[in-house]
């Protein structure tokens, strides 16, 4: 189990993480969100080792994570972390690079494993092509399969699949998710996607103000997010009456007390997106067809 308690954590004199206690078994999938500038990052960076924290401890097991005033080399075996920035050896080919911490001890079982890897990211076609000729999103795939070439425990992903078009994204998030409970590895993803989220975490740990402002099952935190930071994460959002309102919650009706005027439509494929005023405020619901600017309008909330 990943154990962290009391964490506190500064930048020189600039508080980033203050007081957080949080677990997480192993295999269990959690994701971290939060704005901008929240301590994703930091938080990942570390639960990795990369610094010292002010106070408190991190434990995977019975290991205390230490930053660098105790370890030589940062990081532990038993854990791989994939930052923003890849770090990978841009002169070698893309199957050297994921199989440079395999044995060469066992060439069989390197090759079938790099294959089974390239597999998961979708690179066997790229297999021997030089890790500097990739684009953005390709040498994310390569740092993905390079962390998970020797099965770490708990893996650590920062925005995983951020350099990644929508039309990889999709299959490329199910079969690392799905690769990952597999072989019972717990992982940390630092996101601002609610795709990477929504049908593969287990939890959320929603970071603000230095802090968990909430923690939860997705479902849990979409039906009642309690915030609108929360709401907004999942989606384009409403505040009436004292409750967040996701903007598909709102019908249509021919009578009710929420008249609003239609200022824009945007259209989003499936329906289109509509800007109205309410009480002098801007509101937002989805709709089938485009309305017109100017249209008077009733709603009703359908939860
Ligand atoms: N090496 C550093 N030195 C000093 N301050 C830093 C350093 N790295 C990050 N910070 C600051 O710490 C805070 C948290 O940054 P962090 O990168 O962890 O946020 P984040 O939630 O991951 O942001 P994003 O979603 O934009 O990646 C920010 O205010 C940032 O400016």
């Amino acid at each position: 189990m990943l154990n962290v308690k009391n964490l506190h954590f500064a930048y020189q004199k600039t508080p980033v993480l203050r007081a957080l206690n949080f677990n997480i078994q192993p295999g269990i999938n959690t994701a971290i969100i939060g704005e901008s500038g929240s301590g994703k990052s930091t938080l990942l960076k570390l639960l990795y080792g990369e610094y010292d924290l002010d106070s408190g401890h991190i434990f995977w097991k019975d290991t205390e994570i230490l930053g660098p005033k105790h370890n030589l080399i940062v990081g532990y075996d038993f854990m791989k972390y994939v930052a923003q920035e890849f770090n990978l050896m841009p002169f070698i080919s893309v199957e050297e690079n994921i199989g440079k911490h395999l044995s060469n001890f066992f060439p069989n079982e390197k090759k079938d494993r790099t294959a089974e890897l390239l597999e998961v990211v979708q690179l066997t076609e790229f297999a021997k092509t030089k890790v500097k000729l990739l684009s953005g999103g390709q040498k994310q795939r390569v740092a993905l399969a390079r962390a998970l070439a020797q099965t770490p425990e708990i893996l650590l992903l920062d925005e995983p699949f951020s350099h990644i078009d929508n039309f990889q994204k999709q299959t490329l998030r199910r079969r690392v998710f799905n690769y990952l409970k597999e072989k019972n590895i717990a992982c940390l993803v630092a996101t601002h996607d609610q795709e990477d989220v929504l049908g593969f975490a287990d939890q959320i740990i929603v970071l603000n103000n230095q802090t968990i402002a909430a923690q939860g099952k997705p479902e849990d935190l979409y039906k009642n997010p309690e915030s609108a930071l929360v709401a907004a994460f999942f989606g384009e959002f409403n505040q009436i009456k004292n409750q967040f309102i996701y903007a598909h919650q709102l019908k249509m009706v021919n009578k009710s007390d929420i008249k609003v005027m239609v200022k824009n439509a945007y259209f989003k494929g499936s329906f289109f997106l509509i800007e109205a005023s309410f009480n002098s405020k801007t509101i937002v619901f989805e709709h089938a067809s485009k309305l017109t600017k100017g249209d008077i309008v009733y709603l009703e909330i359908s939860k």
